[in-house]
């Protein structure tokens, strides 16, 4: 058995977390070289202490010189670096051949991309960094020779209901449709109207995953499942209406694929991340990854509904930004983080996000998304629309 050497980006949020939990019960399949996180000092000075990594970073110089002199102390020889150039370097690092993506938003495009582009195998939770960056990211996969796996619960359940094989198109493998697969989220059945008042709280109350409070408010706006279907679009080399969003309550059914023959081949388990996570591990080997069996008897029913698009416009502005192309997606999903931000801080109304997102994406051009900097122009001249248009309110 090799043994890998793993850095994971953002070790300190739901998805880092759950890996550290997966990594700790193979310690001679895995070494963490390097652990990072934004402002988490004390949480990730705790990582350090039980996973011992080579490396650690934070995103300011005070709180890495804080951490150096916690680490010291306590006799660990970690090496503590600060900012985004220190998370490509322990991305694209020669000891390391398997990164977990896992921070949140468009800072994590940078050190994912530098993995792609030092041919690593990527562990992709970082959705918002495929969105943004889509068709670039894909050919920087391919020519770099790097190994990408979905960790995202449906990407990676369609990943597992797909021929091994399923680049060149999904047609070609008798592959007709994926079912993408949604909670529905807190607000599913209420309308736009029930919309306007709801908290912050009652938004990152997720019926089924326990997860980062962006991506909690993503999901109740079902903004979660327009990036998702982006994400699967490039992931899969499908088109946006080779995708069908299936609202199953239980989300026990992480994702489909259907075939030509009329099969239909589904993912099942308990919402858990540790599932995926173990999987893009491990692929092409299976290991335990601490989660409890399914109980069929115990879920006893799964239900299956259409989106309520009128009253969650989000997942028809997403695929509106993936028909459109070029920068449209990378400025939805700026847009959309200045507005959940602003949804979090109490200075924009939940069904304000849609509005927000759907001003700013009529207000910028789209341009043709070749190259990095272009794409990180889109990105930051939509945050600068979205926060004029904030301002504005
Ligand atoms: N949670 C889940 O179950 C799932 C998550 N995902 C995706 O995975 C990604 C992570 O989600 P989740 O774990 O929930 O998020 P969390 O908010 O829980 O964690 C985010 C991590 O990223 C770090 N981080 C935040 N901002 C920055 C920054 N500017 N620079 C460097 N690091 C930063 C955080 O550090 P700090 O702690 O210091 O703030 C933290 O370690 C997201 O893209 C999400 O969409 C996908 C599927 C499921
Ligand atoms: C766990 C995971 O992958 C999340 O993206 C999850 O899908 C959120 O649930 P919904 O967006 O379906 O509510
Ligand atoms: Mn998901």
């Amino acid at each position: 058995m090799t043994l890998r050497h793993v850095t994971v980006l953002g070790a300190t949020g739901s998805i880092g977390t759950s890996t550290l939990e997966v990594l700790a019960l193979h310690p001679t399949r895995y070494r963490v070289h390097a652990l990072t996180a934004h402002r988490s000092r004390e949480a990730l000075l705790a990582q350090c202490r039980v996973h011992r990594p080579a490396v650690a970073v934070l995103d300011g110089e005070g709180d890495a010189a804080w951490l150096r002199e916690r680490l010291a102390e306590a006799g660990l020889a970690t090496e503590v670096r600060a900012g985004t150039e220190a998370l490509v370097e322990v991305a694209e690092a020669a000891e390391v051949d398997t990164v977990m993506a896992a921070i949140v938003g468009a800072a994590g495009l940078l050190p994912t991309l530098a993995a792609v582009r030092a041919g690593k195998r990527i562990l992709l939770a970082n959705k918002e960094a495929l969105v943004m960056s889509g068709a670039l990211f894909m050919d920087a996969v391919a020519r770099h020779d790097a190994t990408l796996l979905p960790i995202d619960s449906e990407h990676n359940a369609i990943y597992q209901c797909l021929p091994v094989e399923h680049r060149g198109g999904l047609a070609q493998h008798g592959v007709t449709q994926l079912l993408l697969t949604a909670s529905g989220g807190p607000f599913r059945g209420w309308t736009h109207a029930d919309l306007a008042a709801v908290t912050p709280d009652q938004a990152c109350a997720h019926p089924n995953w326990s997860m980062g409070r962006k991506i909690s408010v993503d999901s109740a706006t079902l903004m979660n499942k327009g990036l998702e279907l982006i994400e699967a679009c490039w992931l899969f080399d499908a088109r946006p209406d080779q995708i069908q969003v299936v609202v199953h309550p239980q989300s026990v059914i992480h994702s489909m694929a259907a075939y030509s023959d009329g099969s239909v081949i589904a993912q099942l388990g308990n919402p858990d991340m540790r599932t995926p996570i173990a999987y893009g591990l491990s692929w092409p080997e299976r290991i335990e990854a601490g989660v409890e069996p399914l109980d069929l008897f115990q879920i006893a029913r799964l239900d299956f509904e259409p989106a309520d698009e009128p009253a969650f416009p989000c997942l028809r502005l997403a695929r509106e930004a993936m028909a459109a192309g070029g920068t449209a997606p990378a400025v939805l999903n700026a847009a959309n983080e200045v507005a959940v931000d602003a949804f979090l801080a109490g200075r924009l109304g939940f069904t304000g996000i849609g509005d927000l997102v759907a001003r700013v994406l009529d207000a910028r051009p789209v341009e043709s998304a070749g190259d990095l900097e272009t794409i990180l122009d889109a990105d930051s001249l939509a945050r600068q629309e979205a926060l004029a248009g904030l301002a504005r309110q």
